[in-house]
């Protein structure tokens, strides 16, 4: 299921609370799942956004499958419910992370979004296009991976954000609160990276000449 505009009512009110899972999906696996499940339980989160990138800017183009492929790939985790693949970004037009959030946010001014990542792309954030202020747009929930928790928790986006931290047992709060504000989520660990698939031969050659089923062409 891949989210299209509209965002679905949940219970008797609007959709509002959404964490933005950015990434390239290349291909997309149980690590993904389990932070996005861990950050909808622990930010009280209506939906996750499997948000696939229509090019990491810091990420070369070799060996990357083509974005139909990778949307195929992350659907495959989505329920069409709470977890919800969507192409929205390459949609939007725009690649680097800050100009997502401005245009998701004023696209949909009533929703609270939170950006999702991994401790390792916590350890990267200063690379980004504009980061600092990235920051004062978005609330960031950080979720750990083996081997990047302590760079992360001091790392230079940390160290920047150090007095806008709000405890793991207060996240439920964080999508409601006036960004900067950030917090590290701790919770079960997956060893899983896109890498060690590729690398094993388990998401084909990168050349993407599977087809894409039609549910994703033809607007669900
Ligand atoms: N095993 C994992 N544990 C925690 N976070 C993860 C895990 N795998 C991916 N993520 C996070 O999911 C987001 C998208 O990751 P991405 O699609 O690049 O997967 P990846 O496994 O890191 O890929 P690659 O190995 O190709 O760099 C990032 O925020 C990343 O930190
Ligand atoms: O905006 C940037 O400068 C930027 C630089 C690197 C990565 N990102 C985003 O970070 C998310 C995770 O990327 P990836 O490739 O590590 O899965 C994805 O949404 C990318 O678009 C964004």
């Amino acid at each position: 299921m891949v989210c299209r505009d509209t965002i679905p009512t949940w219970g008797d009110r609007r959709c509002a609370r959404i964490g933005l899972l950015g990434g390239s999906f290349n291909p997309a696996h149980l690590g993904h799942q389990t932070i996005a499940r861990r950050a909808l339980g622990a930010l009280g989160l209506d939906q996750v956004w499997l948000m696939v990138s229509p090019g990491n800017p810091l990420k070369p183009a070799a060996g990357m499958a083509p974005f139909a492929r990778r949307l195929a790939s992350a659907a495959t985790l989505a329920d069409g419910r709470r977890l919800i693949a969507t192409d929205i970004e390459a949609r939007l037009g725009t690649r680097y992370t800050f100009d997502t959030l401005g245009k998701l946010q004023m696209r949909f001014p009533n929703v609270h979004f939170v950006w999702l990542t991994g401790a390792d792309g916590f350890v990267t954030l200063p690379k980004w296009k504009g980061w600092k202020r990235l920051l004062h747009r978005v609330p960031v929930a950080v979720m750990p991976r083996p081997g990047q928790n302590m760079q992360a928790l001091r790392g230079a986006a940390a160290h920047y954000l150090a007095h806008y931290r709000l405890p793991s047992r207060q996240a439920r709060l964080l999508p409601d609160l006036s960004p900067p504000v950030w917090t590290f989520l701790p919770g079960r660990q997956n060893g899983i990276s896109a890498t060690s698939i590729r690398q094993r031969g388990g998401f084909g050659d990168g050349a993407g000449h599977a087809t894409v089923p039609n549910t994703l062409n033809s607007g669900e």
